[in-house]
């Protein structure tokens, strides 16, 4: 059904003042795996938390796994949601451990506090860590961790209520190049996996994103550029407009690439 998992028509955004995003018209069915891309500004981080259920949009309206936001109990929403995002790992409370911060999840919280965790939480939580590659940080302080084990265990974190519906934003920001490497190619298994949830990823960077993405969305200025199957959507015309340079662009192996054309 077109749009079962993100319906938006017509949305708007504004902040004192500011307009954010402007006429967005977007669906997302289930089992897409969707890359957003554009300069930084663009209001790919605002779509994102609309997205989530974490914003409501000024104009327009926005159905999100069937619910429409303003309509429905954001409350129960957002547990059938899982996010990775800067603003998410800002939030943890100091001390937090790796495991508590996975398991939170459950109950989309930051912090432990007095909830119940049974021994299925607990195999879950560590079976996620170790398929990101972080099984052994389990017992660490989030805020000791480097940038690139942050946002594994991030991942781990938002996979933890076997959402319906993944959100990652910028996963491979301020990652050097092996652990960037590492993380696409975990992400495209993820995203090959057809057990695996609803995808939507926030990059700047083409190279970031991962083989098995099936659908891009173009933003600049808060507008869509462009939208819909991925190989139509990342060409040289659409990207040069994008990002507001000409852009040569290359596909291997599955990867994309982009540079300035001379
Ligand atoms: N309260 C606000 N008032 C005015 N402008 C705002 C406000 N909040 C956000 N903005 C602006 O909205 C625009 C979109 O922000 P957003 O974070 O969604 O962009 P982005 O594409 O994710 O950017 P980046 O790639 O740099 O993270 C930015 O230009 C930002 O400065």
């Amino acid at each position: 059904m077109a749009g079962d998992v993100l319906d938006l028509r017509g949305v708007g955004v504004r902040r004192d003042g500011a307009t954010l995003l402007h006429d967005v018209t977007w669906a997302v069915d289930e089992g897409d795996r969707w890359v957003i891309a554009g300069p930084n500004g663009a209001g790919k981080t605002t779509l994102l938390q609309v997205a989530a259920a974490l914003l409501y949009p000024t104009e327009g309206a926005v159905r999100v796994l069937g619910e429409e936001l303003g309509r429905t109990d954001v409350f129960e929403l957002r547990p059938r949601i899982g996010i990775a995002s800067a603003a998410v790992a800002e939030r943890v409370p100091a001390g937090e451990t790796v495991l508590d911060l996975v398991l939170t999840a459950s109950y989309a919280i930051l912090g432990r506090w007095r909830e119940e965790y049974d021994s299925t939480d607990l195999a879950r939580a560590a079976g996620l860590l170790e398929a990101l590659g972080c099984g052994d940080l389990i017992g660490r302080r989030f805020d000791t961790l480097s940038e690139g084990e942050r946002k594994r265990v991030q991942i781990a974190r938002a996979l933890m209520p076997d959402p319906e519906l993944l959100l990652l934003d910028e996963p491979a920001a301020g990652l050097d190049l092996g652990a960037r490497e590492d993380l696409v190619n975990r992400l495209g298994r993820l995203a090959d996996d057809p057990a695996a949830p609803t995808m939507v990823m926030v990059t700047h960077h083409v190279e970031e994103v991962p083989p098995g993405v099936t659908h891009a969305l173009l933003l600049r200025k808060g507008g869509i550029v462009a939208q819909g199957k991925v190989d139509e959507v990342f060409t040289e015309e659409h990207l040069s407009a994008c990002f507001g340079v000409p852009l040569g662009v290359d596909r291997q192996n599955g990867r994309w690439y982009a540079r300035t054309a001379r």
